[in-house]
């Protein structure tokens, strides 16, 4: 059976943090956990005055892992950070002032990557299109504000608690050549979120202006499904340089997008086009091509609606294991023809100027 990244996630969630009492996952000393065949690598930030526990912790988790089956090498890095302020509590702010759209500093272009129906692989495509953008040498940031069910940590093999030294600002993630900042990583793993509108809508305006971004070509946002709050905040907060839509080529996801692009519409933000997910199944035994959910279907619509396609990524169980694992396919299987797809669609948003 192969390491997978939650049974390393258990094996260190029975380490306790000396400083804090809880688990040294919980407590968010294990940052950057990368789970790759065999490999375990992770970055322990400790506070300097605590190094002689925290080696103890350390050689405690070694043991542990190095143990564990699956496991070949365990790269375990200690950094030092300043004592620093908890990071702002993004649940209990309130939203600001009512103002319009607006740019966010150092970022010069936002793409919102939407969907009318959940579990279409908007999320997926959001992580392959970042790092496919990053491999054409542009700056980009993905921002996961999936509420409801954060997946870029897991996709992009970051985890911890990101630091805010003044307790003003948000220091992003970094991996695969991808500054990223998760709804998820400012709630507890397990904890299901419960957002109120209002809630929500302050956390997301933090998570755009208050996280450093830095400087960037482009910032990816990852919507959740539909048609909600979340989508409607963005619009009206962040001054967008437009949504892709994702849907597969089933009648109902088709339908579902179509309200998705009719809500942009009626928001005023431009769609950029429509990309076709889980569009063909070529058998991994065979060869054999098969249209799980129908071909064509998102060709058809978007002509129909009067949107380019911008293109169309095959139903690929190197997709899922990649994304499953947190190294998205474009990042650990880049010459595959699946990759291959999402290079072409992010070379197409670079030519058109949308990315
Ligand atoms: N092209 C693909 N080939 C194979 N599996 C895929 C593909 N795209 C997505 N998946 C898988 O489908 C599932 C749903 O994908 P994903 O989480 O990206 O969808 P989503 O639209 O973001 O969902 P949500 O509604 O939760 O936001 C995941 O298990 C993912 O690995």
């Amino acid at each position: 059976m192969s390491l997978t990244r939650e049974a390393v996630l258990a094996e260190l969630k029975t380490l306790k943090d000396p400083t804090s009492g809880s688990d040294i996952v919980a407590s968010g000393l294990v940052r950057a956990l990368n789970v790759e065949g065999g490999d375990v690598r992770f970055v322990m930030e400790i506070d300097p005055s605590q190094s002689n526990a925290m080696q103890a912790v350390k050689a405690e988790a070694e043991e542990k892992l190095n143990a564990l089956a699956g496991v070949d090498r365990v790269a375990i890095v200690m950094t030092a950070h300043e004592v620093k302020a908890p990071p702002p509590d993004l649940q209990a702010r309130r939203p600001a002032q009512q103002q319009g759209p607006q740019k966010i500093p150092g970022v010069d272009r936002i793409l919102a990557i939407a969907s009318g129906k959940g579990g279409v692989g908007k999320s997926t495509l959001s992580a392959n299109l970042a790092v496919a953008l990053a491999a054409e040498g542009r700056k980009v940031g993905l921002l996961d504000a999936d509420v409801y069910g954060p997946s870029q940590p897991r996709m992009l093999g970051v985890s911890g608690r990101p630091a805010s030294p003044d307790g003003k600002t948000i220091l992003p993630m970094r991996n695969h050549g991808v500054t990223m900042m998760s709804i998820g990583l400012m709630t507890r793993e397990e904890e299901a979120v419960v957002w109120r509108g209002p809630m929500l809508m302050g956390a997301l305006q933090q998570m755009l202006n208050q996280v450093q971004w830095g400087a960037l070509d482009v910032l990816i946002v990852d919507l959740p499904p539909g048609t909600g709050d979340v989508q409607m905040t963005l619009a009206q907060k962040a001054e967008l340089t437009g949504a892709v839509v994702v849907s597969t080529p089933q009648d109902i996801a088709l339908l579902d997008a179509r309200k998705g692009i009719d809500m942009f519409n009626k928001l005023g933000t431009p769609i950029v086009g429509m990309v076709e997910n889980m569009s063909t199944h070529i058998c991994s035994k065979c060869g054999h091509e098969e249209h799980v959910f129908g071909h064509g279907g998102v060709a058809a619509e978007a002509e129909k609606l009067g949107v380019p396609l911008l293109g169309e990524i095959p139903l690929d169980i190197d997709i899922r294991m990649a994304a499953d694992g947190g190294a998205p396919l474009v990042a650990s299987k880049p010459a595959s023809p699946q990759a291959q797809a999402f290079r072409k669609l992010a070379k197409t948003l670079i030519d058109n100027g949308h990315a």
